[in-house]
């Protein structure tokens, strides 16, 4: 008999406990190496209007830096917290990323920073930027986004940034390499251009890093190594802002967009992908609670997806259910 299973969903998993966790915004999610979620979130701090002046100065400095452990591991099923550190190191955490030797990438906005931190270590094994310091040349960055290692070169991408239109690559030490992006001119947003550079996914099986493009609302990809344009993806149902992208093993890219502005129909979403055709294959919101500003995206090569927010301060989890198996006779 041929087996046909059923076209791909995902639907949260409503056993998982993660949504009583008290959490502060959750601005970064990744899985370490055996895959546990890890969870960068700003215990008691928070990004709103008085964070930053015209210059994108940190104004709350007097706050000194988040008490709470920022980087939270959890087990993927039971939400038990097995592990935590990042205390008084950060002001404002965003991006997060996890490197084939378990080493911790994070960046923060209000410090303008890239840090690579060892799982249990309290200081950082190293540091790009200089702190509290906006700027946009080979050692500032302006509000970094988020950071992607590869893991066949060593490599370190940064997204830079909020303030800033760039990717930027650095050798596995630190050294500037190169950078590419520009920011988008009036009109059309072109191939290369961004508007807030805001989430990156790279792909080693096809040698591309994708970005989150943020305000253009699409998916820029690009050939690591060269920083040469490859393609763009970009649905209606992104709607205006596109925040995170993150790629599974086998295949598929998953995504989450941006709530609807006044007037738009499309809800703020998770999206699977097929990377290769750029094809929306499901989509999938919360049973439980709303998106409020889904923030970032992981998913695990079995198709479990967690989706962290920014506003609603919290994780949820999603799984794959395979529809019903029809057989040929
Ligand atoms: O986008 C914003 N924040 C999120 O991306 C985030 O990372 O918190 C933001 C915009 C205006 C004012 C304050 C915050």
């Amino acid at each position: 008999d041929k087996e046909h299973t059923g076209d791909f969903h995902i639907e949260e998993a409503v056993e998982w406990p993660g949504l009583d966790l008290k959490l502060g915004q959750v601005s970064g999610l990744a899985l370490d190496l055996e895959n546990n979620l890890v969870v960068f979130h700003r215990g008691d701090h928070v990004w709103d209007e008085n964070s930053f002046d015209s210059k994108f100065v940190y104004q709350q400095r007097g706050l000194g830096p988040i008490e709470q452990n920022t980087i939270l591991v959890l087990n993927p099923s039971t939400a038990k917290l097995l592990h935590s550190t990042g205390k008084s190191l950060f002001y404002l955490p965003h991006g997060l990323s996890i490197d084939k030797n378990g080493n911790y990438w994070v960046t923060d906005v209000a410090l303008h920073q890239v840090f690579k931190l060892g799982a249990d270590a309290k200081e950082p094994l190293l540091t790009l930027g200089v702190a509290l310091q906006p700027g946009s040349d080979k050692n500032h960055f302006c509000q970094p986004t988020d950071v992607a290692v590869d893991p066949i070169t060593g490599s370190v991408y940064v997204s830079d940034g909020y303030c800033n239109s760039r990717i930027i690559q650095f050798s596995p030490n630190g050294l500037y390499i190169m950078q590419w992006g520009e920011e988008t001119s009036l009109g059309r947003a072109r191939p290369g251009q961004f508007r807030i550079p805001h989430s990156l996914a790279l792909i080693p099986d096809f040698s591309q890093l994708c970005v989150a493009d943020r305000e253009n609302g699409r998916i820029q990809c690009f050939r690591l190594g060269t920083g040469e344009f490859v393609r763009e993806i970009k649905h209606k149902s992104f709607g205006r802002e596109l925040f995170a992208v993150s790629y599974a093993p086998g295949g598929l890219l998953f995504a989450v967009n941006g709530m609807p502005y006044p007037g738009e129909a499309e809800p703020a979403q998770g999206f699977v992908m097929n990377f290769s055709t750029g094809e929306i294959i499901d989509t999938f919101i919360p049973l439980r609670k709303r998106f409020e500003m889904p923030h970032d995206v992981v998913a695990s090569e079995d198709k479990t997806v967690f989706v962290g927010d920014v506003h609603a301060r919290t994780v949820w989890k999603f799984a794959s259910t395979e529809k019903s198996k029809a057989y040929d006779k």
